[in-house]
């Protein structure tokens, strides 16, 4: 493409050299640069980018984007300072790619939990209603029947845009996308033009990262600063900052609850392991999912296909046909009629809501045992929490290994069992290997007991010092629960 076309739009501070190249390919790592190809120099969170410029060249690059130009300027080679080279790289990729966003209706999800729940149940509510589309998720990206593995949540803005242009080439309409605090953070949904926006909810996530609370708030609701007046925003009013989301927005504001008035309303009638009885907007339904959390889930898709012209019926109709999210609450029984939950709560919020959710279900007789582990190499101060809460609110927490990364397990467990409160310590006990752990469950349930198993949902790994060791808490169970012939 040439260099022209491909500045359209995009504040340049200072050219130099030929204004006239053609580019093969843009990209913003020097390891993947391709002859002819623009390389963007960004500044990240380990390394600046520019220092990178010459090997970029050396590779075969004839144009460089930087906010600071080099002293020793090489001939053939086309220099563009920027003010903000991270920001003009989404600008390019949208100009590269044909501006693929605005050539469908992207919708994006975000929030500290939810937004896989409610970007998959949104793939597979229109796949129900006719239609295929993209998905871009934590668990994996979706064009259509296609699967590719995910490697970011919210993967860079080149890699969003190549999937946008291949959804287009494909004739689709709809493109579903969770956007993280670091997605936006770091730019990677710069030049998007979202058509919706979902709000699910904010708790404390990620401060490694953002470092306060304030600054996580400020990231989330800067999506939606960004959104223009063709946009529509929805969110989450029972989230005491879900009206914060909307305050400087552009976009036509609407609203969901359960618990106050709000442009879709929702109630839960009836629970149990094998789904709901709920009430959107007066009209009834039934669905396989079960937890709270998920009636905001499915109250935020529904919405948003409200909002995308759809018949409410025909919705409501999609949604009772719809089965769990990978890992999110995923229910299985065995033979001898023990549930099994598997849910993705890795943080203290999260697994705090799951065991409150299955303790609305379960009745007296029903005992629920809790297998889960903290991650290594992240936040410390999840682990007591974790454990505080999962002796509290489990008839017994087994503690074990979750990706136990760098860190030697019997430590990250030891700093679990720190926050178990001494009353409780009858309600607790550890057992590293993830397996035995879920293999002890099995042997003290009953039937009709529940065993959650926390932390790790779709994952199919251990991670244990670099290395993935292939294991799945579903597969464990159905091959433990068979084993055991109960
Ligand atoms: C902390 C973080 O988010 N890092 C992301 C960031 O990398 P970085 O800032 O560390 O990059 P860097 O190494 O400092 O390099 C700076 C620049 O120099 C370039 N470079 C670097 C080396 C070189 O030899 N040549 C070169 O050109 C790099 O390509 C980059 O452009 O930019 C990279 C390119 O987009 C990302 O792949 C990378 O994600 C890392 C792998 C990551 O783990 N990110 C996680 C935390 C993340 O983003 N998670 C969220 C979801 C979180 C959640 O909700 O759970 C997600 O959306 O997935
Ligand atoms: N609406 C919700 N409110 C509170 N908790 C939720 C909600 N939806 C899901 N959860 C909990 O959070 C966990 C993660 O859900 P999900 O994967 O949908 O969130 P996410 O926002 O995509 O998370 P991540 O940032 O890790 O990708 C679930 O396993 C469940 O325990
Ligand atoms: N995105 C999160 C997921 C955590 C999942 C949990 N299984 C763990 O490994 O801690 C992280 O990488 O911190
Ligand atoms: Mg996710």
């Amino acid at each position: 493409m040439k260099l022209e076309e491909l500045l359209k739009r995009i504040p340049v501070l200072e050219m130099i050299g030929n204004q006239n190249a053609d580019v093969s390919e843009i990209v913003f790592d020097s390891r993947i640069v391709v002859p002819d190809s623009l390389y963007v120099a960004i500044k990240g969170t380990v390394s600046d980018g520019h220092s990178f410029i010459d090997p970029s060249i050396e590779k075969g690059a004839k144009v460089i984007i930087c906010e600071v130009l080099p002293e020793d300027l090489k001939d053939n080679v086309t220099y563009i300072k920027v003010k903000d080279a991270s920001k003009t790289l989404g600008q390019l990729a949208s100009n590269f790619y044909g501006n693929p966003s605005e050539k469908l209706n992207l919708i994006g999800v975000t929030g500290t939990n939810g937004k896989t729940s409610v970007a998959t149940l949104l793939f597979d509510i229109f796949k129900i209603l006719g239609f295929q589309s993209l998905l871009i998720s934590t668990v994996e990206y979706r064009i259509g029947d296609e699967i590719i593995p995910s490697t970011h949540t919210t993967p860079d803005v080149i890699r969003i845009n190549q999937m946008l242009a291949k959804a287009v080439e494909l004739g689709y309409e709809y493109t579903f996308m969770e956007v993280s605090s670091h997605g936006i953070h770091q730019n990677r949904t710069e030049g998007l033009h979202f058509k919706i926006a979902g709000f699910t909810n904010i708790t404390h996530d990620h401060l490694d990262y953002h470092k306060t609370f304030e600054e996580y708030l400020k990231t989330k609701k800067r999506f939606f600063d960004e959104l223009n007046s063709e946009s529509i925003a929805i969110t989450n009013i029972d989230d005491k900052n879900g009206n914060v989301m909307l305050q400087n927005t552009k976009a036509k504001k609407k609203t969901y609850a359960l618990k106050t008035m709000a442009d879709f309303h929702g109630k839960m009638l009836e629970t149990d392991f094998n789904g709901m009885l709920l009430n959107f907007n007066g009209k009834e339904f039934w669905t396989t999912l079960s937890g709270k959390f998920n009636v905001y889930n499915l109250l935020l898709a529904y919405a948003i296909t409200v909002e995308a012209g759809f018949h409410e019926e025909d919705i409501l109709k999609a949604m009772s046909q719809l089965k769990t999210v990978k890992g999110r609450f995923e229910t299985l029984k065995s033979e001898g009629g023990i549930f099994f939950v598997i849910d993705y709560a890795h943080t203290p919020d999260a697994l705090e809501n799951i065991l409150d959710s299955i303790n609305e279900i379960r009745t007296k007789n029903e005992r629920l045992i809790t297998v889960f582990g903290c991650g290594g190499d992240r936040d410390h101060a999840k682990r007591p929490e974790m454990g505080k809460i999962a002796s509290r609110k489990s008839t017994l927490a087994i503690i074990t290994s979750d990706n136990p990364r760098t860190e030697n397990p019997a430590t990250i467990i030891q700093e679990i069992e720190a926050g178990v409160e001494p009353q409780y310590f009858s309600k607790y006990t550890s057992i590293p290997d993830r397996r035995e752990a879920i293999k002890m469950a099995i042997k003290f349930a009953e039937p009709k007991d529940i065993i959650l198993i926390a932390g790790k949902g779709h994952e199919n790994y251990q991670e244990i010092d670099g290395i993935k060791h292939h294991f799945d808490d579903k597969e464990t169970v159905i091959e433990l629960a068979k084993l055991m012939s109960k």
